[in-house]
């Protein structure tokens, strides 16, 4: 048997679409565009990347683009009214401040004083609460991104088992909470789980994030598993996933490759939060639909 690779870049391409059509419709209506302020504190060259790749995405959807770049100097008290007047700003609907941040910021007082409803990333406490308690609220891109793939090649997902390898607020325990109300049976593993292999191996779902090079290995995989590879790891200036992928696609039933898997979601899926924020602050009722 050989994996199906989950195509994450086209899905993302077409998500982008659909936000896009519905970015026009909402902008007719409310006369004025979405809007997403990204900001920036100091000049990491991947954080650099990826800003500038969201920022294209943003503005090829229709909406508004707010870069803010600051000098990695820069206090945690300057940043913080930044964000105040960002949550003040009519013409923002999400904010996200690039992680990490320098190490003389504390990254969850930053995180906390962002108004959960302009909280598109889904970090803020309170959307993290009402995604624990089955509420309306931000749901993190990344997770999300990846229950949309796992929807999109499996279906239903209930009564499947699932591991989430990583325990992170960004994406491993939102992606447990996710799995969990698809009715899937969740584990959550991190560094000092006992025996990773056996657990990997009872998994009919796999998603790994954790940051380690091509760390799950083919032999740990149920024959057919669903294999998500959060992990963006540059190696010898190569990008490769958490998963050792040549071992893994001929063992698994699907697999998302890195390049080209999960990261392209992030953002399509940061597009869509920041379309549902701008419905809500005009007060216009949103439809999920395909989204
Ligand atoms: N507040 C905040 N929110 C984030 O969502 C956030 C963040 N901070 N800090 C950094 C991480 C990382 N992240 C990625 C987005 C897109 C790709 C992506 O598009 N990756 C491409 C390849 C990109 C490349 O070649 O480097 C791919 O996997 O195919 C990857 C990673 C968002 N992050």
């Amino acid at each position: 048997m050989n994996a199906q690779i989950i195509d994450g870049k086209a899905f993302a391409q077409g998500l982008r679409e659909r936000v896009a059509e519905r970015t026009a419709q909402f902008s007719e209506r409310a006369g004025r565009v979405p809007g997403l302020a990204v900001v920036l504190v100091g000049e990491d060259p991947a954080s650099q990347v990826y800003v500038r790749s969201k920022h294209k995405a943003t503005v090829a959807a229709g909406m508004a683009s707010f870069e803010h770049r600051l000098p990695a100097e820069t206090a945690q008290d300057e940043l913080l009214a930044l964000v105040a007047s960002l949550n003040a700003d009519d013409a923002v609907d999400g904010i996200l401040v690039q992680l990490p941040l320098p190490a003389h910021i504390d990254e969850n007082a930053v995180i906390a004083a962002i108004s959960p409803d302009k909280d598109v990333d889904g970090f803020h406490p309170v959307n993290a609460g009402r995604l624990a308690t089955g509420l309306d609220g931000f749901v993190p891109c990344t997770p999300l991104g990846c229950l949309m793939l796992l929807k999109d090649r499996l279906g239903n997902l209930s009564g499947l088992d699932a591991v989430v390898i990583g325990r992170s607020n960004i994406v491993g325990k939102p992606m447990a909470q996710l799995l969990i109300r698809e009715s899937c049976t969740v584990t959550v593993a991190h560094s000092r789980t006992r025996d990773l292999p056996a657990l990997v191996r009872r998994a009919d779902i796999v998603v790994a994030a954790v940051g380690l090079p091509e760390m799950v290995k083919g032999d740990w995989l149920k024959p057919g598993a669903a294999v998500i590879d959060v992990g963006i790891n540059r190696v010898e200036g190569k990008l490769v996933g958490d998963v050792d992928f040549a071992s893994a696609a001929p063992v698994a039933g699907a697999i998302t490759p890195v390049p080209g898997g999960v990261g392209p979601m992030t953002i399509a899926v940061l597009l869509r939060n920041t379309l549902v924020a701008a419905h809500r602050n005009a007060g216009i009722a949103f439809e999920a639909g395909t989204l």
